[in-house]
């Protein structure tokens, strides 16, 4: 870009984590099982069976884990509640240590001076829900909303941006319909049943909200644009079919009030009619949305189940280690299409980063300090940061940005395989390293983005 890209004052810059990626201990102090614990100790569901009962041991090392962000200059930071640790049957008894473990961290963070963003549900529902129909139960709703409440009156004040729910289209596509992450269902049935309770607990929660907080609480959602991989009929349908599954079938319902109409094709049969009074009750207003961007998707008409729509390899590319397309453009896109299409609702960027071929280990640079290459990261996080600048001139309100992630961590299925952190974890000795892009991150924050 020609001259130093100007971000608006107050545009927040953190990173971003989640509970069962990072903390370890999943059951220390009275904690329940969640869902995660049960699938990842289910032989086969996880790459080499890595589970999350280590992880970062954040749960033991937040106290360091703060300082890092603070050395890191973060101004906030997004992390997730694991609700069986608060809540170890999921609803009605309260457990205080885990309760505690959190409201402890919120305080950290702001003696540190970083802005906690707390995200309440990323993934690991209580095993003792999942046991009761978990998300295909309607009471789901009404357990999120007690949950909430519990965490809106301990914290709500310390804690001032609340997320509800973090990606409510790869908690029923990946664990509904596909079966690669927990509870590992195949159901073509299920997956529109479970992602109509997680919208009615998003509603649920921030009707609670409204009754029991005094800030601001909004949904977060990972979107990708999807452009046709050519312009026939086919592939114009087909693409129009996977931005409305994958980008529409959460926004809709929880700004507009109704689905778009290609699902009925999407799930056939398998679409149910809903109830109109769960639309009053999922669409509230929000005072923010997240949105998780990664890549995009070129796409076509093919014979995938049940979308009938897959993304088609782009020789030119570069590819990410999770084979994600690396498209800066996609994320203007992205946003201006939202602007369009659900309005001035405020936006913060809740996750955007890469696992990006770093080397193995940290190596010991001259002066005995631990050094990480990752040039490719910090490529990636120039041109998206850049391509958030661009939305934000072409009028978006875009009011911060999170990177995923603060540290190598649990990639769900994939294991310990895939490191997004911009610091370095070697899980043998739980040593972090900030990797180059986490340098080069502090600098663009220090220079509020005019060092990009
Ligand atoms: O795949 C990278 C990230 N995507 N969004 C949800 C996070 O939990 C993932 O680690
Ligand atoms: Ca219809």
């Amino acid at each position: 870009m020609s001259q130093a890209p100007v971000f608006p004052d107050g545009f927040l810059w953190g990173a971003a984590t989640a509970a069962h990626q990072i903390e370890g201990s999943p059951l220390a102090d009275g904690a329940g099982p969640s869902i995660w614990t049960r699938f990842a100790h289910t032989p086969g569901m996880t790459l080499n069976g890595d589970t999350g009962d280590v992880a970062c041991d954040h749960y033991r090392r937040w106290k360091d884990d703060v300082k890092l962000m603070r050395d890191l200059g973060l101004q906030a930071y997004r992390f997730s509640v694991a609700w069986a640790r608060v809540l170890p049957e999921g609803t009605g008894r309260i457990n205080q240590a885990g309760l505690d473990f959190y409201s402890r961290l919120v305080d950290e963070l702001l003696a540190n001076g970083i802005e906690p963003l707390l995200t309440l549900y990323h993934w690991d529902l209580p095993a003792a829900l999942d046991d009761r129909g978990g998300w295909l139960n309607r009471d789901s709703a009404d357990w999120f909303a007690e949950y909430a409440s519990v965490m809106y009156k301990a914290l709500d004040g310390r804690v001032k941006k609340w997320v509800t729910l973090n990606e409510p289209w790869v908690i029923t596509d990946g664990g509904y319909l596909h079966g690669a992450l927990a509870p590992g269902h195949r159901s073509l049935f299920e997956a529109p049943i479970a992602s109509h309770n997680l919208m009615r607990a998003h509603g649920a929660a921030v009707r609670a909200y409204r009754e029991i907080g005094a800030h601001e609480i909004g949904l977060v959602v990972n979107i990708e644009p999807k452009y046709a991989a050519s312009d026939s009929e086919a592939d114009r349908v087909a693409t129009r079919r996977a931005h409305a599954y994958m980008n529409e079938q959460y926004l809709h319902p929880a700004l507009l009030g109704r689905y778009p109409e290609e699902l009925e094709d999407v799930f056939g049969a398998a679409w149910p009619e809903w109830p109109k009074q769960d639309f009053e009750l999922i669409r509230q207003k929000l005072d923010f949305v997240g949105i998780n961007y990664y890549t995009r998707g070129v796409t076509e008409a093919n014979d995938s189940y049940p979308l009938k729509a897959g993304s088609v390899r782009q020789p030119l590319a570069t590819y990410s280690e999770t084979g994600w397309e690396f498209y800066p453009k996609g994320l203007t896109d992205l946003l201006v299409w939202f602007k369009q299409t659900y309005g001035d609702t405020p936006v913060y960027i809740t996750e955007n980063g890469a696992a990006m071929y770093d080397p193995p280990a940290a190596e010991v640079d001259a002066d005995g300090r631990g050094r990480v290459r990752d040039p490719l990261r910090t490529a990636y996080l120039r041109q998206h940061i850049g391509a958030i600048h661009d939305a934000i001139q072409a009028g978006v309100d875009v009011r911060g940005y999170m990177l995923w992630s603060l540290l190598d961590n649990l990639e769900w299925s994939l294991g310990y395989s895939k490191r997004f952190g911009m610091v370095h974890v070697n899980y043998a000795t739980q040593q972090r390293t900030p990797k180059d892009s986490a340098h080069w991150y502090s600098g663009v924050i220090r220079s509020h983005g005019r060092s990009l």
